[in-house]
């Protein structure tokens, strides 16, 4: 039987699109598209619609098209499949509010004077309040002392700095969330700011949008409401794919109703099976349905039901993909030449398995800075992964250059102002080599503690150290015996939750930090939903492990009926909020999503029989594609 082909079947979505972009009657749109549907390529292709349509006009008025996406890798996709025209502005959400704010030289001082005031009545507040001399109360003095110091050196700033990929400690900079902060900020509640930003784009096209931080996407959506008549928004994203902490929940009901509002329909990235797969998990979540290419082969998918406790669950897996080469055929399943994409749904189990657990969880596990130790920007992680890490490597290869470079980059003891005011230059060069000489010496006996090495540093004032870290790495050794006395009387309630979690991941050892730049960057082979977004792998294998994920974030014996639901599971459910299940059932499509040849799913579960037959029930396998293994 021949079938006819479906491939086009969504042009009729990027036509729907294109005939709307008109500059006189502006209409904004939301693009539902489910994995895989290609969503990058309808939006070059609406990039490159808009450059051969309106290339004058938009030059003629001095204004470019802006496109915001989730990483510097996606931005450098788009850019290179646009050639990069100087037309679009392609950037990520952090660089652009950059851009929009960082003239406001006056109006960002005043808002930082109020935040900084406020925190600090409310620190004295609870420090007046404290029981005592205790770590917190020490610690939240050096806080005090930090943000008072930080409100008197503001009035001095002649202009703010930012780097959307650096570390941003210096005295005149901002952090990511005070530039994601302010530009909501502005946009919400300044007019100048709303005007500047439709007249500079009147198009802002924003992927991803799922997981765009929340405040942005609602200051962005009051834009587009005030300025309909000049301004298109336009979102295209996947909230099945919202996978980020700070993206917002339900977009798509806030979506206005003169909206347009184009559905994709096919997936051009996996085959038939794997295709019904992820239609059957969405049916649990927004029910939206794809078609596969009528191209496309079957594929495979299989689901391996191990019984818990087990022993090795490496050569499990090992043994798991072996299988894989005879179901599928394919031997790059398995072996030396193997290229299989390992993916967990959760990151206590990936860091504990590559061995950077001490650093990360005791971060990961703490709400305010969670969504910083994921990616990488908590200001106290890259000063270890952009300053100490990349310093070491150049030690660790005698790179005399690369080692000068990074001292002389970012060494307050060589800054140029202390150069210039200097009579001694080469005193102070002879200084900052002795602290790096000094530096490594930590590492003489055995690899150091994080610990270590920032004490090192704030004695010898050879970095600048975050503000996040500076009550710990100013710690007196008076100071540390008062905390050591005092430990036993100190409520919980009285601690503060971010130093806590630092004084644990500080104890790590710093071996640790390669893992886990390594792990945030995925370079390992071994990778979550976080790193995986928007990408694809011929051979994909999902582990699934509540015992190893142990946060309640996520939890698949419950997805799949093993487990019944908590009381607060079963209230949030009432209140119509978003619980665990939710949660787990998105990771799930994500990574189940990103396998262009075969699957295979490794649950672990002490109730093998159960889980299999809840997940025939839901018609997610058929038997003959479950394994049990002992
Ligand atoms: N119209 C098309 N014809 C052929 N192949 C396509 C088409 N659109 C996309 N593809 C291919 O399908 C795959 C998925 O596309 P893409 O990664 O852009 O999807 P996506 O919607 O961004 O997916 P996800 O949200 O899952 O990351 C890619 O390999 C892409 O090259």
């Amino acid at each position: 039987m021949v079938t006819e082909s479906n491939i086009n079947i969504d042009d009729i979505v990027e036509k729907e699109i294109k005939d709307n972009l008109d500059f006189n009657n502006p209409k904004s749109f939301f693009l539902f598209a489910g994995a895989g549907s290609g969503k990058t390529r309808t939006l070059t292709n609406v990039l490159d619609f808009i450059k051969d349509e309106h290339n004058d006009r938009l030059k003629l008025n001095n204004q470019k098209i802006a496109v915001i996406t989730y990483t510097n890798a996606a931005c450098d996709e788009i850019k290179s499949r646009i050639d990069y025209n100087p037309l679009f502005n392609v950037s990520t959400i952090h660089s652009f509010t950059w851009d929009l704010i960082k003239h406001f030289t006056i109006d960002i001082k005043k808002w930082l004077t109020s935040k900084l005031k406020v925190d600090i009545i409310d620190l004295e507040d609870k420090q007046s309040r404290s029981r005592g001399i205790n770590k917190t109360s020490i610690d939240r003095a050096k806080k005090i002392e930090s943000k008072t110091k930080r409100l008197l050196v503001l009035k001095d700033i002649q202009e703010f700095v930012y780097s959307p990929n650096g570390d941003n400690i210096s005295k005149d900079s901002l952090n990511h969330s005070e530039v994601i902060e302010l530009g909501a900020f502005f946009l919400n509640n300044k007019e100048l700011m709303q005007y500047i930003l439709v007249r500079k784009y009147p198009i802002l096209l924003i992927d991803e949008s799922q997981d765009t931080n929340k405040s942005l996407m609602e200051s962005f959506f009051t834009v587009q409401k005030q300025h309909k008549d000049y301004f298109t928004l336009g979102i295209i994203g996947d909230m099945m794919q919202r996978i980020y902490l700070d993206g917002k929940e339900k977009l798509e009901d806030d979506i206005p109703t003169d909206w347009l509002t184009p559905k994709k329909q096919l997936n051009h990235r996996s085959p038939k099976r794997i295709v019904k797969l992820i239609n059957k998990i969405r049916e649990e979540g927004d029910k939206q349905q794809q078609k596969p290419r009528s191209d496309k082969g079957e594929g495979f998918a299989r689901l391996f039901v191990v019984q818990i406790p087990c022993s090795d669950k490496k050569v499990i897996e090992k043994s798991i993909a072996e299988k894989m080469v005879s179901i599928t055929d394919d031997k790059k399943w398995y072996g030396e030449d193997s290229e299989v994409k390992t993916l967990t749904l959760e990151h206590h189990m990936a860091a504990r398995r590559m061995g950077f657990d001490d650093l990360f969880l005791p971060l990961y596990n703490t709400n305010k800075i969670k969504q910083g130790a994921l990616d990488g920007t908590l200001s106290g992680i890259s000063f270890f992964t952009n300053t100490i890490l990349p310093l070491f490597n150049a030690w660790e290869n005698e790179d005399k250059f690369e080692i000068a470079r990074i001292v002389k980059e970012k060494s307050p003891i060589i800054s140029r102002d202390m150069l210039k005011r200097s009579k001694e230059q080469s005193k102070l060069i002879e200084k900052a080599n002795k602290a790096v000489s000094k530096l490594f010496s930590l590492w003489d006996d055995n690899i150091p503690t994080l610990l270590d090495i920032l004490k090192y540093i704030a004695n010898s004032r050879l970095f600048v150290i975050p503000d996040s870290l500076i009550p710990i790495a100013n710690r007196t050794q008076e100071e540390l015996l008062i905390i050591e006395k005092a430990e036993s009387q100190e409520g919980e309630e009285d601690k503060d939750d971010v130093i806590e979690a630092w004084d644990k991941a500080l104890s790590a050892t710093f071996d640790q930090v390669a893992l886990y730049q390594k792990y945030v960057t995925d370079e390992a082979n071994f990778g979550t939903h976080q790193g995986v977004k928007g990408r694809e792998f011929e051979r994909v294998m999902v582990i699934l492990d509540d015992s190893e994920a142990r946060g309640n974030l996520f939890n698949y014996e419950k997805l799949l009926g093993v487990k019944g639901h908590t009381a607060s599971d079963i209230r949030r459910m009432e209140e119509g909020r978003e619980t665990s299940l939710d949660k787990t059932l998105r990771l799930l499509y994500v990574t189940c999503s990103r396998a262009k040849e075969s699957l295979a799913i490794v649950a672990y579960t002490a109730q093998p029989e159960l889980f299999a037959r809840n997940i025939v029930d839901m018609k997610w396998f058929v038997k003959e594609e479950i394994e049990f293994i002992k």
